[in-house]
């Protein structure tokens, strides 16, 4: 569990607001790994042994795991199992549904009893509206992170559409405000859609906000930066690809490190200017 609080208080101190997301592809990663008996656990132990003092959160998206069966799956607990505590812990799992099927989703993720995942915060899409996303915020503490506007080319197909409230992005922030608060709701937004920060800033004046699609997606870090970092940063920026795929060779770790490294001395910067630190 890692609070509010917790989570500005690391950012401060590591003087970082990097997710690193852990989106492994068996197929993409290094040929030389495949001699351990979990190569997918291997490689994410080595990116988190590589990097946790770079970055505050880690972002496994399951999605990757799942598709490789119930190895895959158990390569999601060990990883789970294996990430800093000290870390914001994200499962991006993007679901939504009926209430009590929602329960299950929740108890698959957050009850590390019976699963062996206890994450921290989860991916929700909120088209089925209250009921898919209350039984997450049952588990005292837990984070509930809304999609509101997606990095996606196909974002415009239906986040843009005029509503009463505004586009279906801005009702979505607004309704789910009433949910619960900035110490348990965060929304994505997407890192190439920087000319909507300050107007979602409006809406989410304290939320965090994770932003993918720095990296491989061509986001800008500063202009993010430039519209949407609070006095308490209240932003997670995430690259998958360009940290984790830095090289696929040997030096698959240290390459990652520097590429993260990259990222947070421009952070540091940021929070500098934004006086944050
Ligand atoms: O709007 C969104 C929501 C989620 N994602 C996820 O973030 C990472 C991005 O990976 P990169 O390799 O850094 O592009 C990935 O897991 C996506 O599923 C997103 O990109 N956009």
């Amino acid at each position: 569990m890692l609070s509010r609080h917790q989570l500005i208080d690391q950012i401060k101190r590591k003087k970082t607001f990097l997710c690193i997301g852990l989106d492994p592809d068996i197929e993409k990663i290094p040929a030389f790994l495949h001699q351990y008996a979990d190569p997918v656990l291997e490689f994410n132990k080595r990116i988190i042994d590589a990097t946790k003092d770079l970055c505050v959160a880690y972002k496994p998206n399951a999605a990757f795991y799942e598709s490789k069966g119930i190895k895959g799956l158990q390569s999601l607990i060990d990883t789970y199992k294996y990430l800093p505590k000290e870390c914001l812990s994200i499962i991006d799992a993007k679901r939504g549904d009926i209430g009590n099927t929602s329960d299950q989703y929740a108890q698959a993720f957050f009850n590390e009893e019976v699963t062996g995942m206890g994450f921290d915060a989860i991916t929700i899409t909120p088209y089925m509206g209250n009921d898919s996303v209350t039984p997450y915020l049952k588990y005292e503490g837990k984070w509930v992170i809304i999609l509101a506007l997606t990095s996606s080319v196909g974002s415009k197909d239906f986040q843009y559409l005029n509503t009463e409230h505004g586009h279906l992005y801005e009702a979505v922030i607004q309704k789910a405000n009433t949910w619960a608060g900035a110490d348990r709701i965060m929304y994505v937004v997407g890192a190439t859609k920087s000319e909507e920060f300050t107007n979602i800033r409006k809406y989410a004046p304290d939320n965090f906000l994770l932003v993918p699609g720095v990296g491989a997606q061509g986001g800008s870090l500063e202009d993010v930066c430039k519209y949407g970092i609070t006095k308490d940063c209240g932003l997670l920026v995430n690259s998958s690809r360009g940290i984790i795929y830095a090289s696929n060779g040997e030096d698959f770790a240290d390459a990652a490190r520097a590429e993260a490294l990259k990222l947070q001395v421009q952070m540091e910067e940021e929070l500098e200017k934004a006086s944050v630190i």
